[in-house]
């Protein structure tokens, strides 16, 4: 774990002690659009244009953020068009890495062996962290975006002339509720389990945990009344929300200590994760090797042995109840 000074790189752990022992996470550097015809990005930013073969995402398997943009690529048949790295899911004292193993797949494009190499190439002076995921530009030999909201939104509407144009999550009737539940999602659950898990004072952990856990019963109290978070329809939000909650039982519970309640223990939540889950082409973008030996692993602050608990046992194919909601 570590980040790149000025273009050098420094091994070192998160910095909570000048927030008082809480997780802040930084904000993401790489802010630039890809568009259909290259015309400017929904609030005014650079825009590259649309291209099949152009672009390449790097991804880890094991990162929720990283997994959404993953689970956007198969929805919208983009496989064929965006090519894809996977690093291997064991981020040390280098960062994340490439390798051979199981699940991993090379940098095929920039041959790089470490993932901060890749910044390096797109700003030989860059200062910052170096997280997943990454959209590359092969065209310009630089990174376009690295911040998984974007390139989610770029997914779905910036390809319809190669992917598949009838899947939108983010239609425009739905946009603001969308962005409001994504806002709240965001800062309660999906970060709220990191700032559970990295929080290195009692009250840090304990403010995040009871957010963290007063958010879950607002949402199954949402999802008893509806199939999906934003209604009938299923969006974005939701798959912001599934790729935390199909981490949670087998990692965030022990790992982040966020063991008020497993998502197995909320009949809503654990349903809809599961009819998430069984979605066309979705199971394939859950890889749980990658996930339990990441976060054990890698994170040796929080556990020094490495060693990773083989539980829970679950069956992720079980019959789902969610058909007794409207969809549509
Ligand atoms: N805002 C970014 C956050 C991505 C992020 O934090 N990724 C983590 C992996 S789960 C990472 O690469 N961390 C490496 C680090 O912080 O050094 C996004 O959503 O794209």
């Amino acid at each position: 774990m570590g980040l790149l000074v000025d273009g050098q790189w420094q091994d070192t752990w998160y910095d909570t002690k000048s927030t008082g022992g809480r997780f802040q996470r930084t904000v993401t550097s790489f802010r630039r659009w890809v568009t259909p015809d290259g015309a400017p990005g929904p609030d005014g930013q650079d825009a590259v244009p649309a291209e099949a073969g152009r672009y390449h995402l790097y991804v880890s398997l094991a990162c929720p953020w990283a997994h959404r943009t993953l689970i956007l690529r198969k929805l919208k048949k983009l496989e064929g068009v965006i090519s894809l790295s996977v690093v291997d899911w064991h981020m040390a004292e280098e960062g994340w890495v490439f390798s051979e193993r199981q699940g991993a797949v090379p940098d095929s494009v920039n041959g790089a062996r470490r993932l901060y190499e890749v910044y390096l190439k797109a700003d030989p002076t860059y200062t910052g962290r170096v997280t997943v995921p990454v959209l590359w530009d092969k065209k310009e030999g630089t990174i376009v975006n690295n911040e998984s909201a974007e390139i989610l939104r770029m997914f779905n509407s910036s390809f319809d002339a190669f992917g598949d144009a009838s899947v939108d999550v983010c239609p425009v009737d739905l946009k603001a509720e969308i962005d409001g539940v994504n806002g709240f999602v965001y800062d309660k659950v999906n970060n709220g389990v990191y700032k559970c898990g990295f929080a290195t004072t009692q009250d840090a952990y304990e403010d995040a945990f009871h957010q963290l856990f007063g958010a879950l019963d607002e949402l199954e109290e949402r999802l008893g009344r509806q199939r999906y978070l934003t209604g009938p329809r299923i969006t974005e939000a939701d798959w912001r929300l599934f790729t935390t909650l199909i981490r949670f039982d087998p990692v965030y519970v022990g790992h982040f200590k966020c063991n008020r309640k497993r998502i197995a223990d909320y009949p809503n939540l654990f349903h809809y994760m599961l009819e998430l889950y069984q979605w066309p082409g979705v199971a394939e973008t859950v890889d749980f090797h990658h996930i339990k030996h990441h976060y054990y692993e890698s994170h040796g602050t929080i556990n020094p042995t490495g060693i990773v608990p083989l539980g829970p046992e679950q069956d992720l194919t079980q019959p789902h109840d969610r058909e007794r909601l409207p969809a549509g």
